[in-house]
């Protein structure tokens, strides 16, 4: 199994002051597939992702890419070496233009910090494939609008256009619909499905119906280990994620 997973994590476990949020958890995210993190609040989604992004150092564990040991590794070089996640709206500029962040993306080889403007021949250079991205994430009519003016699906969309240009062997999706209306999460799910060709997709969603339309494979985290694997059919029906789920409400109230 290992041996056919693109990003693969063994043992991996994260503690934050004595309290073990992630917990020996071994994932294989298979080339290609969509692979969806789902679990109650709290069960260690995040924290996995930021493991996985080198956002976070593990406690304990190793993750692979390609076969590569890339545990420990920071965020830039882990994302130069193909794993890139959607950014926050909080990292665009209210008064760039979508192009422009694209743009800056492009020509920002970890894609994480902006650098000056280089010249304005490479920017060109750019242009082309930022407006192909616009378009591809549903943009290309508001290239050229402030970031701040864009609704709130639409600047989800930014971001991933700006996670793209990295061209990414694995996109990690934290939430993509979190906070989005009906047509938006709609959207969004055909957008996934369009940028999921040829790439790998690791999402964290807590819409089930978002998961059930795009995810072939899904991991349940539950206090930090893995629950249940397997697809979408099979894990909905399973009676632990069920219990969990409903152990989890019942403790909201
Ligand atoms: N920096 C931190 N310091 C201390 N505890 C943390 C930290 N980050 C996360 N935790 C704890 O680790 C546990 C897992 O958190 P995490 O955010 O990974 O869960 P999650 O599954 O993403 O939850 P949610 O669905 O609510 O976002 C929680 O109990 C949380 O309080």
């Amino acid at each position: 199994m290992a041996g056919q997973a693109l990003l693969a994590a063994r043992g991996l476990t994260r503690d934050f002051r004595g309290f073990r949020a992630v917990d020996h958890v071994d994932l294989d995210i298979a080339p290609e597939s969509v692979h969806a993190l789902v679990g109650p609040n709290g069960a260690g989604k995040t924290t996995l992702f930021n493991l996985l992004t080198g956002f976070l150092p593990p406690t304990a564990g190793t993750i692979t890419l390609a076969g590569r040991d890339v545990t420990g590794l920071p965020p830039e070089r882990v994302a130069r070496l193909g794993v890139a996640r959607s950014f926050q709206i909080t990292s665009l500029f209210p008064q760039l233009s979508a192009r422009e962040h694209v743009e800056l993306a492009l020509q920002s080889p970890s894609g994480l910090g902006w650098r000056f403007w280089r010249s304005a021949t490479l920017m060109r250079r750019y242009r082309d494939r930022a407006d192909e991205l616009l378009d591809m994430v549903g943009l290309a009519g508001l290239a050229e609008a402030p970031s701040e003016a864009l609704a709130y699906g639409r600047k989800r969309a930014l971001e991933l256009a700006i996670a793209l240009a990295l061209d990414p062997k694995v996109l990690l999706l934290d939430e993509p619909t979190a906070g989005m209306g009906l047509e938006d999460v709609d959207r969004t799910v055909e957008l996934i499905a369009t940028v999921r060709q040829g790439r790998t997709v690791v999402m964290v969603e807590h819409n089930m119906s978002v998961v059930g339309r795009l995810a072939d494979t899904v991991t349940v985290l539950q206090a930090g280990t893995v629950l249940v694997e397997g697809p979408y059919e099979q894990v909905r029906a399973d009676e632990r994620v069920i219990t969990a789920y409903l152990g989890a409400a019942d403790a909201a109230h």
